[in-house]
C-alpha cells in the first residue's frame, strides 16, 4: 500500500538559535525539529523561556536560525512573508486606538495592498466570522479584551494568509472568555482550513485546540516530544470532562516535567 504524505506548511529542520547579548551568548533553541502539515492545528507547549516565541518568529522571518533550515509552504520564510502568506496574532491585540474595529481590520490592506483575486473575505465578513457583526464602528477602548483579540484575529486573516501564527493570544484573558475564544478559534480553523501554529503555557488549552502538541523544555529550548491529540472534531468544551482528555493532559504534564 502506498501512503501519500500530506503537504508541509512549515518545516523546521533541526533549527538552533543563539542570541548574542552583553553577557555573552544565549542558546535559545537547540536542534528543534518538526514538520507541520497544511491545514494542521499545531501547538508549542513549554515553560517560560523555552523558545516558543523564537520559533514563531523564525517562521515569520523575524529571526534567522543560527543553524538548521526553515521552509514555509515549500519556500523560504522571507518569500512567504513577502507574499503575505503568514498572519500573526500576539498576546496583546496591538490595535490602533484611533481606528475603529473595521478600520483596524482594513489596515493590512491599506499598508500592503490587497492580494486581489485571492482575497474573498471582506473586513466586514471577517468581523462577522469572529463574532463581531454590528461592532464595526466601535473603537478599541469600547471593546472588552476578548473582543479586541477577536479584532486582532480578523486583522490577521484579512490578507488571506495560509499560515496563522498565534503567540499566547488568549493568555491575558479571564478563563471564561478564554474558553469561549478557544471554541470560536476551532470553528474559524475548520471554516477557513488555515494552518495554525499556536503557542501556549496551558496544557488544557493545548489539548483542547490541537491535533498535535510539541512539548518543549527550557534552557536551552529543546523539543521533548510531539504528542498526537486524537480527540474527534468538532470539539466542544465538555470534551474536557472526558477520560481521554484527562489522560492526554496528564501525559503532557509528565512530558513537561520530563518524567
Ligand atoms: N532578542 C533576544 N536577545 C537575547 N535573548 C533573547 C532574545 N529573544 C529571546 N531571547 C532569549 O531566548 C530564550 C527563549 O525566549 P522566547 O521568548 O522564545 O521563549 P518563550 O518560550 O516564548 O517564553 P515565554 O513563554 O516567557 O514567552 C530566553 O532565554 C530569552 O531570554
Amino acid at each position: 500500500m502506498t501512503t501519500t504524505k500530506a503537504p508541509t506548511a512549515v518545516n523546521l529542520d533541526h533549527v538552533s538559535v543563539e542570541f548574542s547579548t552583553d553577557r555573552g551568548k544565549v542558546l535559545a533553541l537547540d536542534d528543534y525539529h518538526s514538520e507541520i502539515e497544511v491545514g494542521e492545528f499545531f501547538s508549542l507547549l513549554g515553560p517560560s523561556g523555552c523558545g516558543k516565541s523564537t520559533l514563531l518568529r523564525i517562521v515569520a522571518d523575524l529571526v534567522n536560525p543560527t543553524d538548521g533550515e526553515v521552509s514555509v509552504l515549500g519556500g523560504k520564510a522571507s518569500e512567504a512573508r513577502k507574499r503575505r502568506e503568514i498572519g500573526f496574532v500576539f498576546q496583546d491585540s496591538t490595535l490602533l486606538p484611533w481606528r475603529t474595529a473595521l478600520q483596524n481590520v482594513q489596515l493590512p490592506l491599506e499598508v500592503g495592498g490587497n492580494k486581489g483575486a485571492k482575497s474573498s473575505s471582506s473586513p466586514q465578513d471577517l468581523l462577522a466570522l469572529v463574532g463581531l457583526a454590528g461592532r464595526e464602528e466601535a473603537y478599541p477602548h469600547e471593546l472588552s479584551g476578548g473582543m479586541r483579540q477577536r479584532v486582532a484575529i480578523a486583522r490577521a486573516l484579512v490578507t488571506q494568509p495560509e499560515v496563522l501564527l498565534m503567540d499566547e493570544p488568549f493568555g491575558a484573558l479571564d478563563e471564561i472568555t478564554r474558553d469561549k475564544l478557544n471554541e470560536e478559534l476551532l470553528r474559524i480553523w475548520q471554516e477557513t482550513g488555515i494552518t495554525i501554529v499556536f503557542v501556549t503555557h496551558s496544557i488544557a488549552e493545548a489539548v483542547f485546540l490541537s491535533q498535535r502538541v510539541a512539548v518543549m523544555s527550557a534552557h536551552p529550548g529543546r523539543l521533548r516530544e510531539i504528542v498526537n491529540v486524537p480527540l474527534p472534531h468538532p470539539r466542544h468544551l465538555d470534551v474536557r470532562d472526558t477520560a481521554q482528555f484527562t489522560e492526554l493532559a496528564a501525559y503532557l504534564r509528565r512530558g513537561l516535567e520530563g518524567k
